[in-house]
């Protein structure tokens, strides 16, 4: 169209432009001059504020082609409470980065050291687009009282489609919100004592544990936090099943492999707070009931070294009293709670213990690999490659392994020499095979489900453990893994006993 335009214009030709400029004689100083001031207001335009004052007055122009319904969100209730909508509101609109646009806004450090807070001030605007329609808030302070309103500006024609999601999401985005900013508390049980109301103590959970900081399958450790990812997100689906909605994990492998960590870092990445239970402060089934109904949402509960409770009998807690607080038939008042359970062996547990249902997810931590090896070489001593590192992958060949805490351990106090490092841990794994320890089981098994459990495997899938053969042969089985992980299939590895035929579910 453009070309049609300038084909039929004057100056599709230069013999039409020389007769164009004869009839229409120009002054070249006065084109000159006039590129010059068009420039010129171009570059104010943009430079300065100009544009946003046009942009204001055609927003003002465009507001008042429509009629708009208001709703305010005062403070305080009539018997001075604070709303708590005026708080969620608030602290969702000082998320949004259109905050920051708005004319005067109060900066003040956050919790964490280089957090800064955008907070708007009274009488100013802020704008917010949801489902591609545009609402307004002012903050309104009144003048009698002096205390505060957030007042909803929104088109009529918007109200029906948008007000509810509209709320609906800014309940989501500040429990998201305050569910980062929580500071995560780990509460001990105490032992039992009449004098003193509640049984839990509480100290700031200062772990500095990550998942990410966990030596383990970068698969696994992406399955694990997209399975916790989806619990976080299930309310309604566990509602519509009738299901307490909790999540049960089994974190089993020999001792220094790193289970206590990944607990830590469960709870920093659900930002949970931790209630840890010793089973020998428990004084028996109902004071373990007591315990579970005084834990609070959103929170993960923990047994450690659950086979050594229940091998030595060394808690006055029944086999049932621990079957019923598996099932969470308590927590019919609270709902979110995240049980973690760890063991050195779970063959010898018994299977209602970790029959589906209470156990959904099993994560096996064996004993360090070569791959392993490498990150934690990575992370304690910055190495990703060192020449030592092929004599290390063939000790790890022969099947001699040491756990993951004692190779940190060697490599801390060798931690400003690597190669020292390095020789240390061949040495530790010489001996280590030279004493005929029990070699290494390679991969590490996530176990979920949906009507029973899944497992997880060397090549990061999921497996029911009904039917994934176990092998006798590691070495088999590692050959047998590497070839099936290229077709999404792989065995369970948390048994070496059992030979029963398995198969894949995903
Ligand atoms: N997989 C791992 N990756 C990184 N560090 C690890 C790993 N396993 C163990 N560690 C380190 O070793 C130490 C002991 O680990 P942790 O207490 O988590 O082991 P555990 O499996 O709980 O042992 P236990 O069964 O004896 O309780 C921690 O300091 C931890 O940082
Ligand atoms: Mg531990």
């Amino acid at each position: 169209m453009i070309f049609s335009i300038l084909k039929n214009s004057p100056f599709s030709n230069f013999t039409s432009f020389r007769n164009f400029a004869i009839m229409f004689p120009v002054n070249p100083i006065l084109l000159l001059g006039l590129l010059v001031v068009s420039y010129l207001v171009l570059r104010f335009l943009y430079k300065s504020s100009a544009l946003h004052i046009i942009k204001k007055w055609w927003r003002v122009i465009e507001d008042r082609c429509h009629v708009h319904q208001f709703y305010k969100v005062p403070q305080f209730n009539e018997h001075m409470q604070e709303n708590q909508l005026y708080r969620k509101v608030s602290v969702y609109l000082n998320s949004l980065a259109s905050g920051e646009d708005s004319d005067f806004a109060n900066l003040f450090s956050g919790n964490k050291s280089n957090e800064i807070n955008v907070v708007f001030d009274p009488d100013q605007t802020v704008i917010d687009t949801f489902l591609s329609a545009r609402v307004r808030w002012t903050n309104e302070k009144g003048v009698s009282d002096g205390s505060r309103a957030l007042v909803l500006k929104i088109r009529r024609n918007d109200k029906r489609r948008i007000l509810r999601p509209y709320l609906q999401h800014i309940h989501t985005v500040f429990d998201e919100i305050e569910q980062r900013r929580k500071e995560v508390k780990l509460y001990i049980n105490a032992e039992t004592n009449p004098e003193k109301n509640g049984r839990w103590r509480s100290v700031p959970f200062s772990h500095p544990g990550t998942i990410d900081a966990v030596a383990m399958q970068a698969d696994l450790k992406t399955k694990v936090k997209s399975d916790l990812e989806s619990f976080l997100k299930s309310k309604q689906y566990y509602n519509r099943l009738g299901r307490v909605w909790k999540r049960s994990y089994l974190l089993y492998g020999p001792s220094g492999t790193g289970k206590s960590s990944f607990v830590a870092g469960m709870a920093k990445f659900l930002c949970y707070d931790v209630y840890d239970i010793n089973l020998s402060n428990v004084v028996d089934d109902s004071d373990l009931k007591m315990l579970l109904l005084q834990t609070t949402n959103k929170s993960l509960i923990v047994i450690e070294d659950l086979d050594r409770y229940l091998a030595e009998k060394s808690t006055a807690v029944s086999l049932s009293g621990i079957l019923n607080f598996m099932d969470g038939i308590l927590s019919c008042c609270g709902e979110e709670r995240v049980m973690v359970f760890t063991m050195n062996v779970k063959d010898q547990i018994d299977p209602s213990v970790l029959r589906p249902g209470r156990i959904d997810v099993h994560v096996h931590f064996p004993p360090c690999d070569f791959s392993a090896f490498k990150t934690l070489a990575n992370s304690y001593l910055g190495l990703k490659e060192h020449k030592l590192f092929p004599q290390v992958e063939e000790i790890f060949q022969t099947g001699s392994s040491l756990s993951p805490a004692e190779i940190g351990e060697i490599m801390i106090s060798n931690r400003t020499s690597p190669s020292r490092a390095l020789k240390s841990v061949i040495t530790a794994l010489q001996t280590n095979a030279e004493h005929g320890r029990a070699p290494a089981r390679v991969g590490q098994c996530l176990t979920a489900s949906s009507s029973g459990r899944e497992e997880l495997g060397e090549s990061g899938s999921f497996f029911s453990r009904e039917n994934v053969h176990a092998m006798k042969d590691f070495r088999k089985l590692y050959g047998l893994l590497r070839l099936r992980s290229g077709r999404k299939s792989s065995m369970d590895l948390d048994s070496t006993e059992k030979e029963n035929s398995r198969h894949e579910i995903s």
